[in-house]
């Protein structure tokens, strides 16, 4: 459905170039569902803009949803929707009507408009919102307008800019469960940014991280997880420095009394580790297991974490 060789995109300023997507290869399969992460300033507003044909490659290639990102990009448009992170739906016209015009723009009949509007009001319960105008909605019915907006003309491929930003978590559990729904009705590609690590983790089934416009890894979340990050133990001594000598013995590193001990599997490593800690006299007031994050993973990897800076309020 995606298919990318060495796609690049510099932007030469006066006094500056940027080199914002540097060389990706990507392949995404059909029905996939896909997170795009990766710290500001990454490259992922490039790279989507460049697969949605809204920006020229400076160059390699894209074929996206069978088409040619710079020799055929209407054959692309007309096969993929795309939900940025601003609204899709001016305040003319209400929502039914809003839907079924777009759907004309698209080149569908009346009837057949009429019909796929129904269809996307019913999958994410617009239906009493039908006659409201966009203006009236709130943030997350406004978003559920907008996915069905990006859906009327059947795209086999989807591209969501940030789709649960900005919205509480009863709203963003909502989206997903609509964004789940029309994935189960419709079978499309779905390829989204985000940047709430627990979302890719629980609901996308291959996570591709980039930075500094190179993706730097890809697999799913628990491929990442177990590769990259590994589990941890982190024990509680009694003293500063029976913590500095059980760092030592165990291989991890001493934080005041707290010593944390990177394993591929803690549950399985804590009893022996236990069992040399008592064995060399240390005695160990606590001690707790935790399975990395995603959050860990992006740590590793780009010795930062996504969560400093970059969440949005
Ligand atoms: N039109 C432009 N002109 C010059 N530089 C640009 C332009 N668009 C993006 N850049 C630069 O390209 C790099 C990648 O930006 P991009 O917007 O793709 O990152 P991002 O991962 O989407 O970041 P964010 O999470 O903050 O939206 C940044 O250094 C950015 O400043």
């Amino acid at each position: 459905m995606i298919h990318t060789r060495g796609l690049t995109r510099v932007f030469t300023m006066k006094k500056e170039t940027v080199e914002a997507v540097r060389g990706i290869d990507l392949d995404v399969e059909p029905g996939r569902l896909v997170a795009f992460l990766g710290p500001n300033g990454a490259g992922k507003s490039t790279t989507l803009r460049l697969l949605t044909t809204l920006l020229p490659p400076t160059s390699g290639t894209a074929v996206v949803a069978g088409h040619d990102v710079t020799r055929d990009p209407a054959g692309v448009r007309s096969r993929i929707g795309y939900v940025g992170q601003k609204n899709s739906a001016g305040e003319s016209f209400r929502v039914r009507d809003e839907l079924v015009t777009q759907g004309r723009c698209y080149g569908l009949t009346v009837s057949d408009a009429v019909a796929r509007a129904g269809e996307l009001m019913r999958l994410l319960d617009l239906e009493d919102l039908a006659t409201r105008r966009p203006g009236t909605l709130s943030g997350g019915q406004r978003r559920r307008l907008d996915i069905a907006l990006g859906l009327i003309h059947r795209p086999d491929l989807l591209f969501l800019d940030e789709p649960s930003t900005g919205l509480d978590p009863k709203s963003r559990a909502d989206i997903w469960r609509h964004i789940l729904r029309l994935r189960e009705a419709y079978g499309t590609t779905l390829f989204l940014t985000t940047h709430y690590l627990e979302e890719a983790d629980n609901m996308a089934e291959r996570v591709v991280i980039i930075d500094n416009g190179s993706i730097i890894a890809d697999g799913t979340a628990e491929q990442l997880k177990n590769d990259l990050a590994g589990d941890s133990i982190t024990l509680t001594a009694h003293t500063g420095q029976d913590a500095a000598r059980a760092a030592d013995l165990t291989g991890g590193v001493a934080e005041g009394v707290t010593v944390r001990v990177r394993v591929p599997n803690a549950p399985a490593a804590l009893p022996e580790c236990l069992r040399a800690l008592e064995a060399a006299g240390i005695k160990v007031a606590a001690a707790e297991t935790a399975r990395p994050t995603l959050d860990d993973v992006f740590l590793t990897l780009t010795g930062r974490s996504l969560t400093d800076d970059d969440l949005p309020a």
